[in-house]
């Protein structure tokens, strides 16, 4: 898929005293087979780019475009095609159980075969049974990031969005992260846009950096 912003700008609490102009002009273009970071202060504005990106916020002016159509005409087909895990996990979280939390995103989009493809997640996320029967919100940071990931990539999106993934994570969970996003990364029609304070992280892939200073963005 192609994901485009077109002079994008947002700015929250538009039209009142609180208003406040997060992003001037944003030009951002995101193919197949491209992993792009998203790097800048905080408060720059990286959250609320993203937002935009998985159509929660509409442009305040300015365009986007997701394979030449425009997204909010119908939000859920084009969501479909994107997975995206918050910063912070437990804000994505709403199930009583983590298994619930994954078939949610499998039955929101009609994939055939749940069963399966919850067991082909829990393979691909290495989730065992004991895990999937928890509450979300009782996990360890760690083990919350994997969730938040595993329902994020459910129902096999071509882009994956994640917002600050390293986060909480110990080494070893840390390293079997990036080993997947690895693999994601190389596969064939798949997409990654990763939002990190540490890029150095990702110093492995091969990837294109975006910056945003001052509400506006560069691709370095
Ligand atoms: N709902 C809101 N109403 C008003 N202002 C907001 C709202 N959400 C965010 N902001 C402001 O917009 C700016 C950008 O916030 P955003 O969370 O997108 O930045 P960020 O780069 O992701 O920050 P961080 O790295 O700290 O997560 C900040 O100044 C923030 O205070």
């Amino acid at each position: 898929m192609t994901l485009e912003l077109k002079n994008v700008n947002y700015i929250y609490n538009y039209k009142t005293v609180f208003q406040k102009h997060v992003l001037k002009d944003i030009n951002f273009k995101i193919n197949d087979n491209e992993v792009i970071f998203i790097i800048g202060k905080s408060g720059s504005g990286k959250t609320t780019l993203l937002y935009l990106m998985d159509f929660l916020l509409k442009p305040t002016f300015g365009e986007i475009v997701v394979d030449g159509e425009d997204p909010f005409t119908n939000p859920h087909k084009f969501r479909k095609k994107i997975g995206f895990a918050f910063q912070f996990p437990e804000k994505q979280f709403f199930s009583e159980t983590v298994e619930d939390e994954i078939m949610f995103s499998i039955k929101n989009f009609e994939i055939k075969n749940p069963k399966e493809r919850l067991e082909e997640i829990k393979d691909l996320m290495n989730l065992d049974d004991e895990l999937l029967k928890k509450s979300p919100f009782q996990l360890s940071g760690g083990q919350q990031r994997k969730v938040a990931i595993a329902s994020a990539i459910a129902h096999d999106p071509e882009l994956l969005i994640l917002d600050e993934p390293t986060v909480s994570l110990d080494y070893k969970s840390e390293k079997s992260l990036i080993e997947f996003l690895k693999l994601w990364a190389s596969k064939k029609d798949k997409s990654l846009i990763i939002v990190t304070h540490d890029l150095e992280k990702f110093s492995d892939f091969k990837g294109k950096i975006f910056e945003i200073v001052d509400g506006e963005g560069y691709f370095q």
